[in-house]
């Protein structure tokens, strides 16, 4: 580890090391990229052999970042089990849906203590499981870190100044993933709170819905900061009560994630959410924007353990109630804004009216 102040060193002077990206998207490619031109040998696994030799030989992932080289020692393939055995460390960039599948179906290639990282900012349906949760049941013989916070790929992509934050128990998975990913252009913050990371970045998709639809409202400033404040009241009150740590939610990975895909139309969730706004079915928003957008899986999963559990997330319910239930956008928005005013910062002055 760099002492306090002490400037981060890539290139000729460190050592390589042999990493692996899975999944072939934008943000695995925007990943690859700041571990090759960090100086490290990329293993960079995605499903198709067309998308793999058109990176070979070019550097660029036409379809999900056309207008970026991946530069450095990149080696794409469609050998998952290569691609991990030659690894020290694994990162894991697959969307939720197929995320246990691929590591189930490899479980057997990850060997012994090897540090496999999370990407991923969604919730398995089948269980209401984050991907810690898949990675620790499926290849338990791994050290498991998460990495979450403000991180839309295209600005990593194209060395704009980021700040992550990884979140692992063991301080070595902390810190090989500070040492392996930092540099001029990219800081990692670290964490202890897995779970509260993890469900940060889950959770704050669904309030970029939330934030597209206002955009194309044309709500004001003032109705933005309701939105994005009240929103992280919702998702620390939900995370608090499966046991995550409030204070993560001070952090990167919470408020810092909040802000910059609530605020941003390259946050594919808030895009998905402003063309709603506009009048488009979901189908077709989904469709239309080609890439995922986790929250919308996200937020029918949330409504549900929220009911189960008689946790107040009424922006949850609101949305949802527009987006799979057809409500009129203006009477969701009224009886919000109608509901019984309460606490500002519950962890201060608790919620004492019921709803
Ligand atoms: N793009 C971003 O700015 C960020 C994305 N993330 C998270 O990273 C995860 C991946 O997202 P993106 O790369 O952005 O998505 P994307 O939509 O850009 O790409 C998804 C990739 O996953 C692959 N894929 C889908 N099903 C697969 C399967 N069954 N087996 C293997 N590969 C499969 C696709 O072929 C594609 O390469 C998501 O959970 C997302 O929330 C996290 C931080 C930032
Ligand atoms: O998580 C992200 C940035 O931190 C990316 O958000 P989207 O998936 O909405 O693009």
């Amino acid at each position: 580890m760099p002492e306090q102040n002490e400037p981060l060193k890539h290139g000729a002077e460190e050592p390589v090391h042999d990493v692996a990206v899975l999944g072939g998207g934008s943000f695995g490619s925007a990943l690859a990229k700041v571990l090759g031109e960090n100086g490290h040998r990329v293993h960079f696994w995605m499903r198709d052999e067309v998308q793999a030799e058109e990176i070979r030989t070019t550097g660029i992932n036409s379809r999900y970042m056309p207008d970026v080289v991946i530069e450095g020692d990149i080696l794409p393939t469609t050998d998952l089990g290569s691609a991990v055995n030659k690894a020290e460390i694994v990162f894991v960039a697959i969307p939720s849906k197929a995320f246990r599948a691929v590591i189930k179906e490899n479980s057997g290639n990850f060997p012994q203590g090897q540090i496999v990282v999370s990407l991923t900012k969604g919730i398995e349906a089948n269980g209401f499981k984050l991907m810690s949760e898949i990675l620790q049941e499926e290849i338990p013989q791994c050290r498991i870190g998460v990495l979450s916070g403000p991180n839309l790929a295209n600005e990593i992509a194209n060395r704009e100044l980021t700040a992550t934050v990884i979140a692992a128990k063991d301080p070595q998975v902390r810190n090989k993933v500070q040492d392996l990913l930092g540099c001029e252009y990219f800081r990692v913050y670290a964490n202890v709170d897995i779970y509260g990371v993890e469900l940060a970045g889950a959770l704050k998709n669904i309030y970029a819905i939330v934030s597209g639809l206002a955009s194309a409202l044309n709500m004001g400033e003032n109705a933005k900061a309701m939105l994005i404040t009240r929103g992280l009241a919702e998702m620390s009150r939900f995370a608090v009560s499966l046991g995550a740590n409030p204070m993560t939610f001070m952090g990167l990975a919470g408020v810092g994630d909040l802000i910059a895909t609530c605020t941003s139309s390259k946050s594919r969730n808030f895009r998905v959410g402003h063309a709603v706004g506009q009048g488009k079915k979901l189908d077709d928003a989904v469709a239309e924007l080609g890439q995922v957008a986790e929250g919308i899986y996200t937020l029918e999963l949330v409504k549900e353990r929220a009911e189960e559990l008689g946790i107040y997330m009424p922006l949850v319910r609101g949305l949802f109630e527009i987006l799979y239930g057809d409500a009129p956008i203006s009477a969701v928005i009224n009886k919000l804004m109608m509901s019984v005013q309460n606490s500002d910062v519950e962890f201060i002055l608790p919620r004492t009216v019921a709803e």
